[in-house]
């Protein structure tokens, strides 16, 4: 058996996005992994219920070898073996983000042989995470412009703390990546959301909070429209409310932000927090926004050719992405060019 790779946990933003990128690299570039100080960086380390069943999903998917891997494991070792397709669960019974599982196996589902039919339980809308609005609606345009795309349909969400959420995930393969050049964010063509309440929460929190995200985003344009609404109690029987925005320029670049009210939280505030975090994303030039810099790297290292994305601050979550793919794949170099308020990341391939 091949030495396995080092990968530190403890490194950069210390979370599970160093697992979950090693995870994926590893069976994308078929090199077996040690990964150890997994989630040093955070308040429980070591393997949650979410990372747990991401490395299951993983070992389903590339018929790996895996040792070390339980609940509250600092360390594992994964040795990928054939990246297949079918049919694969990944039964979270926690509030464990579902997108989170998706941005693992992604990737390799888009490399393997056959269709992949994805069935993940767990949290739809989840701090710390990508809300499943933002993933469909933010991040996947975004990945189609590499020329990949995936299929969904959300059959019930899941919130903090109890979970019971369920996507369905349809994975066609691709034969390649197309490299992507995004360094024009022009001007802003509309701004649309949703605004939701779920369970017994009262639909004027929606109304409030979409409001406050209006007062906020007006001074960019007056083509605003953001949907408030209750969801249906079959698929989201427990109590949320939350917001989801997206910005649309003449470019075509799409960015977005989302927030979900917290405990003890006005949803006039929780309001003006997204649409801030949207405004400061614009303002910064970038062509994405600040969450999907990251969850873009392993598509530009997986792209046929060179890809330049103009982006504002670089996050810690991107650098680590860089730091783990660039640690597993020698054909890709990273490189930051920054002309003060925004940054142009450029992922070089070498023939
Ligand atoms: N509000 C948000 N909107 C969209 N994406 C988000 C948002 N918040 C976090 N993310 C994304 O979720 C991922 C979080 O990775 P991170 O390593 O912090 O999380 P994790 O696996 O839950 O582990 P940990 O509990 O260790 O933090 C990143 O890709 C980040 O861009």
């Amino acid at each position: 058996m091949d030495q396995p790779v080092q990968i530190d946990g403890s490194e950069l933003e210390g979370g599970g996005q160093i697992l979950r990128i090693a995870l994926t690299m590893s069976v994308l570039k078929n090199k077996p992994i040690q990964v150890f100080n997994i989630r040093a960086g955070r308040s429980r380390p070591g393997l949650l219920e979410q990372h747990l069943k991401g490395v299951e999903l993983m070992k389903d998917l590339s018929n790996a070898y895996v040792k070390g891997a339980t609940l509250n494991s600092t360390i594992i070792d994964f040795h990928p073996k054939i990246l297949q397709g079918g049919r694969y669960r990944a039964p979270v019974k926690t509030a464990g983000s579902i997108t989170l599982l998706l941005q693992v196996a992604l990737p390799c589902c888009l490399f393997a042989k056959e269709v992949s039919e994805l069935e993940l339980h767990g949290g739809t809308n989840t701090e710390m995470a990508p809300q499943i609005d933002y993933t469909t609606e933010i991040f996947k345009p975004n990945l189609e412009k590499f020329g990949a795309t995936f299929d969904f349909d959300l059959v019930r969400r899941g919130y903090f703390p109890k979970g019971g959420g369920k996507v369905l995930i349809n994975v066609t393969p691709v034969k390649n990546l197309k490299p992507v050049t995004l360094l024009n964010q022009g001007q802003i063509d509309k701004i649309y959301g949703w605004s939701f309440v779920a369970g017994v929460l009262p639909l004027k929190m929606a109304n409030v909070m979409a409001d406050a995200a209006k007062n906020t985003l007006q001074c960019l344009t007056n083509n605003i429209k953001i949907e408030c609404y209750k969801e249906d109690h079959d698929i989201a029987p427990n109590n949320e409310s939350g917001i989801i925005l997206v910005a649309e320029t003449d470019t075509g670049c799409i960015l977005g932000s989302s927030a979900l009210v917290k405990r003890g939280e006005q949803s006039e505030f929780t309001g003006k927090k997204a649409a801030d975090s949207l405004l400061k994303s614009i303002r910064q030039g970038g062509c994405v926004d600040e969450f999907c810099q990251d969850q873009l790297i392993i598509f530009m290292a997986l792209a046929d050719g060179n890809s330049r994305i103009k982006v504002g601050e670089v996050t810690l979550h991107t650098k680590t992405a860089i730091h783990i793919i660039e640690k597993l794949d020698e054909s890709c170099k990273f490189k930051i060019v920054s002309d003060g308020i925004s940054n142009i990341i450029e992922c070089i391939k070498k023939s």
